[in-house]
């Protein structure tokens, strides 16, 4: 039995004084004055204790562009527990022509016995035919995936049709699960990138000026009004600009149930620091990619409003030599994908609540409670309440620090916000009961994080048209 005394409790609704008492991997209770007779005691004067994050986009061991992530699901969740974030959503990507039981078996056999936090999968459809049909429910009953991602983008390597598309979410809301989108037009991006390569504009900046916002903005109105047809419901993963809030915002305003998440990255950097000599722009080629400045305001008033509702990390690392320098001469061979499952929560809370952007419960809401709603994982995860998984972080919110690749404990060999200040650090952090960082260091064991299947119809208590 632990107590964790004299912290000051955040949920989604609630700041409170409060102890907290833990049975084994459960909050047992939460109340002023618990005995600590028999207890092991934590001391959090003068500290938050927030849910255990839970970061519902990342990419582990994933292959992309000829190569694989440099951070797997032994890394990755490592440095995630760093973060606070103590759950993960990996992408499971599937083969156009193989079983989907194929593609979760790989997926498992990455994940089991090296995770450090607990983990679950998205299933990627790439293309629905009557064998997808069929096994659908399989995967939903048997491995307790309950949300399907289909990539408007990455033309003749992960993207769908609108067919496809448009059959997922017809069958996703028949079997109570949820559809993800990539919202980026692919065709048009295609176009334009075989046309800057014509007139040899090779750069990694190009890859920002070939997939305008406009691209993003029109996929995910389109990906809105196929829901709204299919009276379906829709998460849009990665939002990063104007013209992509906006379709959200008024397919929300028209009652349709669509869902965005963005991404710290888009938050804090712009697409001026991939116009950097040397190649070092490769660093920050993201898919939809880094937007002008002036986009960032519309996001952290989307989320402070609520048109966003999470922050996920899209966690795809690439060392910087050996892996971007792919697309040394050719920006569309540089892999996607940065590193950020680390300081998705750093960044939140020190630009966002310190800066006086979000609540310090919008905090909670953002990087936990709304994705373990949205995903079939609430209440065993995302908040802190009797019954709860004891997945718990003691937050210090007085340490200042400077977020560096010599500090981070990602294996890949660069911090895409090297040199932000950030207050704030998860000091002391616990999952399902067990600390597993500590004085800096990890004290947990690989393997430690558990797959957990997750439940159908979690969105629909989220749903505008459910409430109606
Ligand atoms: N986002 C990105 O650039 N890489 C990961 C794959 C994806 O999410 O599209
Ligand atoms: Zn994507
Ligand atoms: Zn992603």
């Amino acid at each position: 039995m632990k107590i964790i005394k004299n912290g000051i409790v955040v949920t989604a609704s609630d700041t409170f004084q409060a102890d907290i008492k833990i049975v084994d991997d459960k909050i047992e209770a939460v109340g002023l004055g618990l005995s600590t007779e028999g207890a092991e005691v934590i001391d959090a004067s003068g500290r938050y204790i927030f849910p255990g994050g839970i970061d519902p986009h990342t990419h582990l061991d994933m292959p992309f562009g000829g190569t694989v992530t440099k951070d797997d699901f032994e890394t990755g969740t490592v440095a995630a527990a760093f973060g606070g974030t103590t759950t993960i959503i990996d992408f499971c990507l599937t083969e156009k022509s193989k079983p989907l039981s194929d593609a979760i078996e790989v997926w498992h056999n990455k994940s089991k016995d090296k995770a450090a936090i607990d983990y679950s999968f998205h299933l990627m459809i790439g293309e629905m035919n009557d064998h997808v049909l069929k096994e659908l429910p399989q995967v939903i009953e048997q491995e307790g995936i309950t949300s399907f991602k289909v990539f408007m983008a990455y033309k003749n390597v992960f993207q769908a049709d609108d067919a496809t598309l448009f059959q997922t979410l017809i069958k996703a809301k028949e079997l109570g699960s949820l559809v993800m989108v990539h919202a980026e037009n692919g065709d048009v991006i295609d176009y334009l990138t075989k046309k800057a390569l014509q007139n040899d504009q090779t750069a990694p900046i190009y890859h920002a000026l070939t997939r305008p916002p406009e691209a993003e903005g029109e996929a995910t109105g389109r990906a809105s009004q196929l829901t709204a047809l299919a009276d379906s419901q829709l998460y849009v993963v990665h939002v990063t600009c104007e013209d992509a809030v906006k379709q959200i915002e008024e397919a929300r305003k028209r009652g349709a149930d669509v869902w965005g998440e963005t991404c710290p990255q888009y938050l804090v950097l712009d697409q001026s620091i991939m116009d950097q000599p040397d190649f070092e722009g490769a660093k920050y080629v993201w898919s939809p990619p880094l937007r002008e400045k002036k986009h960032q305001e519309s996001l952290w008033n989307a989320l402070r409003t609520g048109s966003l509702q999470t922050l996920g990390s899209d966690q795809c690392s690439f060392d910087f030599n050996g892996q971007k320098d792919l697309g040394k001469d050719d920006f569309t061979k540089i892999p996607n994908g940065g590193p950020t499952i680390e300081d998705r929560m750093s960044i939140l809370y020190s630009e966002g609540v310190c800066k006086g952007r979000i609540t310090l419960n919008q905090f909670v809401e953002l990087t936990s409670t709304r994705a373990a709603k949205l995903f079939g994982l609430h209440p065993k995860k995302g908040t802190i309440a009797a019954g709860a998984d004891a997945d718990l972080v003691i937050f210090n919110p007085d340490v200042m620090r400077t977020l560096s690749q010599k500090t981070h404990h990602l294996a890949v060999d660069y911090n895409a916000f090297e040199g932000l200040e950030v207050s704030g650090k998860a000091e002391t952090v616990l999952l399902r009961g067990q600390v597993i960082v500590e004085n800096d260091q990890y004290v947990g064991h690989k393997g430690q994080g558990e797959y957990i299947k997750r439940a159908k119809y979690g969105h629909q208590l989220e749903s505008k048209v459910a409430q109606r």
